[in-house]
């Protein structure tokens, strides 16, 4: 999508596509149209480079052969890292060893440097002697004696020392080069991926940005002294840092938050002791993004779909003009079961996200915990402890649906077999877009791959009363892993909203649409990534072992699209679901039909 109001097109949508940690300098973001297509960099400073060329240089010690061959856990194309915060696991592990196998090199190395060192130390011990002329020097038997064995004896201490300190070096080199290639290392995409998570959970859960900055990620409101330090990071953003994520909001449209970010770059870069970033090159990206803020404010207005501002300029001349004067601020109007405009929904999203409660009482006042024995003997001894979150559509979480070691166990099996996922393209149906709306990595597992996907199965029909068999019945279990400030945008789960059936494949006729989803909690999320209903008002918190169930069709089966929802992103802690979703044409003995078309499920 682009951005008009700047003198060139913004792309806002897929920013990855353009931002790229390249080490280059950007002067072109002296032209605000520049601003937004060019890359934006994370460049170190010089004096980081010299340190990072140092340490290769130092690197000289191990030997291939002490060091060994790296493995290679990699097959095929590579995935990002910052989709799923457990590949972000891996990374933590893969650093370690890598700093392990520096220290010992460093060590070595050191060791080996101090032969060399004695070596200087003890000719220039010589040249204290007071004899400068080389006849003085040479006069003197003992220097005599001891400048030939320096030039013997020790110097092939220092020559071995020199090789070895090469050797070792190469090899660690080699050795690391070859892990980076053999493991899933970070690269570009990731750190851009990183940076935006940042800036999307500023925004989203409207956190204080110094605050984040010195490595705090609660709202303040929610801040308390227990939970205080479990939200702490013990590192801090750089001024560099801030001017990158600046530049990251600046490119998604986030026009106020990139100026906040920028601003305080510019103090951080003031204060710093040895600053990460000039300010001559916090400045002109400052100065763009005002400009840019005031220019599409004014010919835009402060909200849309890929941008915001705030509600007045920046610039003090025009935030006086009298079409500011008015009282300009943006009130939001709570739009329950109506079609909402991206932009309404956007900000609906948001706001259920936080946890605001935006449904009136009429809609939660009958709304009941119960617990349900009824439909089977099972349930007489062990009955289900339903929690009605909503009767239309209606939506319900199932508390204990599964045992906490079954929920690890089901992470186990997914684990392995983590993608980046992939949704569908809207308009044209077409499969597999990889998108920046659903930030997690999935897998898929189908109920034969072990007993207790069976027996889950076999649960799903105890809860729901429907058949739950993959392929024919139900889908196979996917299992969701968020990444980095991952979410997942409002969106329906049924599938076959086109009313040329024609279009879709013969299998997916035959199955039928997604009749109903029962999302099982496979983890607690610290905080944020609830599941919201957009239309609906409702907000879902994670809760290990629970599984969310609504009906996405009504009776005839009808997409029921006020069944909108999306995954917040995750603030802190790692979120993992699992969604079992249940396809109509099975259903027909045991999902009742209704005597109006429009009749909807209630169940369980
Ligand atoms: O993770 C969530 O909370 C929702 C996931 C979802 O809606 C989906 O996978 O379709
Ligand atoms: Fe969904």
């Amino acid at each position: 999508m682009t951005l008009k109001g700047f003198s060139g097109a913004v792309s806002v949508n897929n920013p990855r596509d353009k931002l790229v940690f390249d080490g280059i300098n950007s002067n072109k973001e002296r032209s605000m149209g520049a601003e937004a297509s060019q890359k934006v960099i994370f460049r170190r400073k010089p004096s980081v480079s010299v340190s990072v060329l140092l340490i290769s240089l130092v690197l000289l010690q191990i030997t291939a052969a002490t060091v060994g061959e790296p493995k290679s856990d990699l097959q095929g194309k590579r995935e990002d890292l910052f989709s799923s915060t457990s590949k972000l696991e891996d990374l933590v592990e893969h650093e370690l060893q890598i700093v392990e196998l520096l220290e010992t090199f460093v060590d070595y190395t050191v060791n080996r440097a101090n032969i060399v060192k004695s070596y200087i130390k003890s000719q220039k011990q010589f040249l204290l002697s007071g004899r400068s002329h080389p006849r003085e020097i040479v006069g003197h038997p003992v220097d005599a004696y001891l400048l030939v064995r320096r030039l013997t004896a020790d110097w092939e201490d220092v020559q071995l020392s020199l090789q070895a300190i090469s050797n070792y070096s190469t090899g660690v080199s080699n050795w690391i080069e070859g892990f980076r290639k053999g493991t899933n290392f970070p690269q570009a995409d990731d750190l851009n991926g990183a940076a935006q998570a940042l800036v999307r959970l500023q925004d989203t859960y409207q956190l204080d940005m110094p605050s984040l900055a010195q490595g705090n990620v609660m709202p303040s409101q929610q801040l308390s002294a227990e939970n205080e330090q479990a939200f702490k990071s013990t590192s801090q953003l750089s001024a560099r840092d801030m001017l990158f994520m600046g530049r990251h909001a600046l490119s998604q449209g986030l026009y106020h938050r990139a100026i906040d970010w920028l601003q305080h770059a510019e103090i951080l870069a003031n204060n710093e002791h040895n600053s990460s970033v000039v300010l001559s090159e916090i400045s002109p990206s400052l100065q763009n993004a005002i400009e840019a803020h005031d220019d599409v404010l004014e010919r835009q207005g402060p909200r849309g779909v890929s941008w915001k501002t705030n509600p007045i300029p920046i610039n003090p001349e025009l935030a006086n003009s009298a079409k500011y004067s008015l009282n300009t601020s943006t009130t939001f109007h709570v739009k329950l079961y109506q079609r909402q405009t991206e932009e309404e929904e956007a900000e609906h999203f948001l706001r259920l996200c936080r946890g605001e409660n935006i449904r009136p009482p009429v809609l939660t006042a009958a709304l009941k915990c119960r617990l349900k024995r009824d439909s089977s003997p099972y349930l007489l001894i062990s009955p289900l402890k339903i929690e009605e979150q909503s009767h239309d559509p209606y939506v319900v979480i199932v508390h204990d649906f599964i045992t906490n070691s079954q929920a690890d166990e089901i992470i186990k099996l997914g684990k392995p077999k983590l993608f980046r996922s992939r949704h569908r393209h809207h308009q044209d149906e077409v499969m597999d877009v990889v998108s920046h709306k659903r930030v997690s990595q999935n897998a898929w597992i189908k109920d034969w791959e072990h007993p207790l996907m069976n027996k889950i199965t076999r649960r799903v029909h105890l809860v729901t009363g429907l058949k739950a068999i993959q392929p024919k019945e139900a889908e196979d279990y996917q299992i969701a892993n968020y990444g980095l400030g991952g979410l997942y945008v409002p969106h329906t789960d049924h599938l076959m909203n086109n009313p040329d059936k024609s279009i879709y494949s013969p299998w997916e006729r035959f199955v039928g649409d997604r009749i109903a989803t029962l999302m099982i909690y496979l983890s607690d999320v610290d905080a944020g990534g609830a599941t919201v209903f957009t239309r609906a008002g409702i907000t879902l918190w994670p809760e290990k072992g629970a599984a969310a169930f609504w009906w996405n069709l009504d009776k005839s089966g009808i997409g029921d699209d006020n069944t909108r929802h999306g995954a917040c992103p995750v603030l802190h802690g790692n979120k993992w679901v699992s969604n079992k979703w249940i396809r109509f044409n099975e259903q027909f003995r045991t999902a009742s039909c209704g005597r109006h078309p429009l009749d909807k499920h209630k169940r369980p």
